[in-house]
């Protein structure tokens, strides 16, 4: 075991052994990011699950354009019209869709709810020893353990079989709002000396509705609460191959591992700040911003904190406006432009309309703030997590569950692309690293080192 003293030591030369001069990733035109030169992504993959539109190319020049996401061919927001109008929940007719590749009939979707209903009782033991035991600050990497040592309860866990990551699937699908719940409840418990509520699932319960049955103390919501949770569930479910999480289920899958190895995977991946972790983020900052901005109205005073932002001198000087920007989308991320709607309408119901405001002001400054500070000329839209977290807290849902609610959505398409994986890919991905020391060095007995 090394000392903090030694910590410093051998982390200073650390530092000195993994510098690589900046110029040689151009020089050996490394694709940072899995970036091209213009921003977009490297092609490296093909996919019939989710349809991410930001940008058009034309005579090789990028174009922005208004996002559109498709989830199997299907616009998101007509899926979402479709199901609103008829009165109906929407997220498990969405995991139909993404996962079997086609909308169910009327006797399809009831048994499939019944399926999902049915899987997602925890198996005898699995709370008390895998949940309560050892629980963690934070939900995500209990989520993953959770993932992971439902390895152990799984007779067939190594079976590849399209039949078998199908029952899979089902089973994280219906269980990942448990996993979720009786995380956060241990967390409150055992770090927040609160009382501990284990709630059991309702079978004849969705997703949305079990999740906020769960969480709450008096297993009580509205109607409303569980129509929002439900959009945003259908929201967040599905964005193409090439987003962090989902790109990480189809490398670890290309090697042939289990589904519950390749699934807490991906839910270390949405965690990050960058990622999904971003909801989080956003919201913390919103906060930072109403302590150190004195006039949530005055577009000047918001501007400059935006700098401090983004140069590093404020928040948690990370350089980054949270909730801002997006790898694919331009000129709007079609999924933040409905749930702003939604935040406008409940800011308005729960007399937080000056807090929207501020939020609006940020989303409309940002973007030259960014533009000007870091010298990029790309359009810069509020994306998803932007106002997810607003619309969460006004809906009494507490911030450590922001992101995991993101993975109980993001289940469905990682599956799906588990399985397009399983069926399609078929060699191992592996890119290429250039070695570039140069100067090889002899190995010395260990008397004659300094
Ligand atoms: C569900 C999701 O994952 S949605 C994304 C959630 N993440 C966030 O909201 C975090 C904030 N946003 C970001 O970090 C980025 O916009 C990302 C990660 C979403 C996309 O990243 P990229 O596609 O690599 O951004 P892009 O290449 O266009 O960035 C160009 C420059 O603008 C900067 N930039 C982009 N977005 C932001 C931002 N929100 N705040 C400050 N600077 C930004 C980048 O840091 C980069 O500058 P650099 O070259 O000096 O590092
Ligand atoms: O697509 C991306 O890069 C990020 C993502 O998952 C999303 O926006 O939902």
């Amino acid at each position: 075991m090394v000392n903090s003293i030694d910590m410093q030591r051998l982390s200073a030369i650390i530092l000195k052994n993994n510098q690589i001069d900046p110029s040689f990733f151009s020089r050996y035109d490394v694709k940072r990011g899995l970036r091209n030169n213009d921003g977009t992504g490297v092609l490296v993959g093909l996919t019939q699950i989710g349809d991410v539109h930001g940008y058009i190319v034309d005579e090789k020049e990028k174009v922005p354009v208004e996002g559109r996401l498709r989830y199997r061919g299907i616009d998101v927001a007509d899926l979402v019209n479709g199901f609103q109008r008829e009165r109906r929940f929407g997220y498990e007719e969405t995991v139909y869709l993404l996962l079997f590749g086609q909308l169910p009939n009327e006797a399809e979707l009831e048994e499939f709810k019944t399926v999902l209903g049915s899987r997602r009782l925890l198996p005898d033991g699995f709370t008390e020893d895998m949940i309560l035991t050892a629980p963690s600050s934070n939900i995500m990497n209990k989520l993953a353990r959770s993932v992971l040592a439902s390895y152990s309860y799984d007779d067939n866990a190594e079976d590849s079989s399209i039949e078998n990551v199908l029952r899979q699937a089902v089973c994280l699908i219906a269980r990942f709002p448990v996993f979720v719940s009786y995380g956060f409840q241990a967390k409150q418990h055992y770090h927040a000396n609160k009382t501990l509520f284990i709630h059991s699932p309702d079978p004849k319960l969705g997703t949305a509705e079990n999740l906020l049955r769960l969480i709450r103390p008096d297993a009580k919501y509205t109607k409303l609460e569980a129509e929002l949770l439900d959009l945003a569930l259908v929201l967040h479910a599905e964005h193409g191959g090439g987003n962090n999480s989902a790109f990480t289920i189809h490398v670890v899958s290309s090697s042939d591992t289990d589904t519950y190895s390749a699934v807490a995977a991906a839910v270390g991946s949405l965690k990050g700040a960058k990622h999904g972790g971003a909801n989080i983020k956003v919201r913390e900052m919103i906060e930072d911003f109403k302590a150190n901005v004195g006039d949530w109205k005055d577009e000047e005073e918001i501007s400059t904190y935006i700098e401090k932002i983004v140069r590093k001198e404020a928040y948690d000087k990370s350089g980054l406006v949270y909730g801002m920007g997006h790898a694919v989308y331009t000129y709007s991320d079609p999924r933040a432009v409905l749930l702003k709607e939604k935040a406008r309408i409940l800011a308005q119901e729960k007399g937080l309309l000056e807090e929207f405001e501020l939020y609006h002001m940020i989303e409309r400054l940002s973007p030259a703030v960014i533009g000007r500070l870091k010298g990029v000329d790309k359009v810069i839209c509020a994306n998803v997590d932007f106002y997810s977290g607003f619309v969460y807290a006004m809906l009494g849902i507490p911030q450590d569950l922001y992101t995991p609610i993101f993975a109980v959505a993001r289940i469905a398409g990682w599956c799906a692309h588990r399985i397009e994986e399983i069926i399609n890919g078929g060699r191992i991905m592996r890119p290429a690293y250039k070695h570039i020391r140069t100067v090889q060095r002899e190995y010395l007995p260990l008397h004659e080192r300094v």
